[in-house]
């Protein structure tokens, strides 16, 4: 079974983050599917919107840690940046659907999605700090955008896990879904999208975004931070000592 599945319904391109063993870690592979599925349905015009979830009890939880122990040499090129920037590119709407973990770029991904549900289940954590790593995504730019500087001081600089309803409060997600109910739900929300006249929903779109060059720079400085922070004895053994427990 594929650790990233693909399906196109009514105008909506499904992408499903499949590695539950793992908590749905995104691994170097993942991130290159989840890119190249981004960039074939922004150029294929029967899809209209994006759609990202895990599974029932989980989302992701981030980065695969293994990673960070054995690729520490980053750039635009990587991965996991990759992504991040082919996110930021996107002309067309994502929604997001989050059940269980959302950890690190599980949570910060969110940031450059349009509308976002989370079930009570969601559990949401910029843990950067306890790694001894940086954020990344243009956190650091739309996060104090978004919930204050104060707010996004504390969950950066503390690294703790918040709820879906604290995560509410923050307007980091739109709304609260039950979780038996949040993946029709969503779909639901991003058929209705789909189903928009295309170009005004992508002008739309740009337009709500006027700082997108703003966010490429900072996403650019949070690169040359996150490598050095990568490579240092700190963090390498907060990766250990998460992989030993
Ligand atoms: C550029 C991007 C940066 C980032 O994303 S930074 C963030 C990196 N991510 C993390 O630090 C999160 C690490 N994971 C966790 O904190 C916990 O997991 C969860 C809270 C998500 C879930 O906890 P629980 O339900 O108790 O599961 P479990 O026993 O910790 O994990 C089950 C198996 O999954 C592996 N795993 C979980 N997350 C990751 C990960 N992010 N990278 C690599 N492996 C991971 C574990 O090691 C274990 O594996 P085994 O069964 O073989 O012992």
């Amino acid at each position: 079974m594929s650790t990233i599945q693909v399906q196109d319904e009514q105008g909506v391109r499904i992408i499903t983050i499949n590695r539950p063993e793992k908590r749905n870690a995104l691994s170097l592979e993942m991130y290159t599917s989840l890119t190249e599925y981004l960039i074939q349905g922004e150029s294929d015009n029967a899809i209209h919107a994006f759609l990202i979830k895990g599974q029932a009890d989980c989302f992701t939880s981030g980065n695969d840690v293994t990673d960070f122990l054995t690729n520490s040499n980053l750039d635009a090129e990587h991965p996991a940046f990759r992504f991040l920037f082919s996110l930021l590119d996107l002309t067309k709407p994502i929604v997001a659907a989050v059940t269980g973990a959302a950890v690190g770029i599980g949570t910060t991904l969110l940031l450059h999605c349009d509308l976002v549900y989370a079930a009570p289940s969601a559990k949401f954590q910029l843990p950067f700090i306890n790694l001894a790593l940086v954020p990344e995504a243009g956190a650091s730019l739309l996060l104090p955008q978004l919930v204050g500087l104060q707010k996004a001081s504390e969950l950066l600089l503390l690294g703790e896990s918040f709820n879906a309803e604290t995560a509410k409060s923050l307007n980091i997600i739109n709304e609260q879904i039950s979780d038996d109910m949040i993946f029709e739900y969503s779909l639901s929300k991003a058929i209705k999208l789909a189903g928009q006249p295309p170009q005004a929903l992508q002008a739309t779109r740009a337009l709500l975004r006027p700082n997108k060059e703003l966010v490429r720079a900072q996403m650019e400085m949070e690169l040359k931070e996150f490598e050095i922070r990568l490579k240092s004895d700190e963090a390498k053994m907060r990766f250990q000592a998460f992989l030993k427990k």
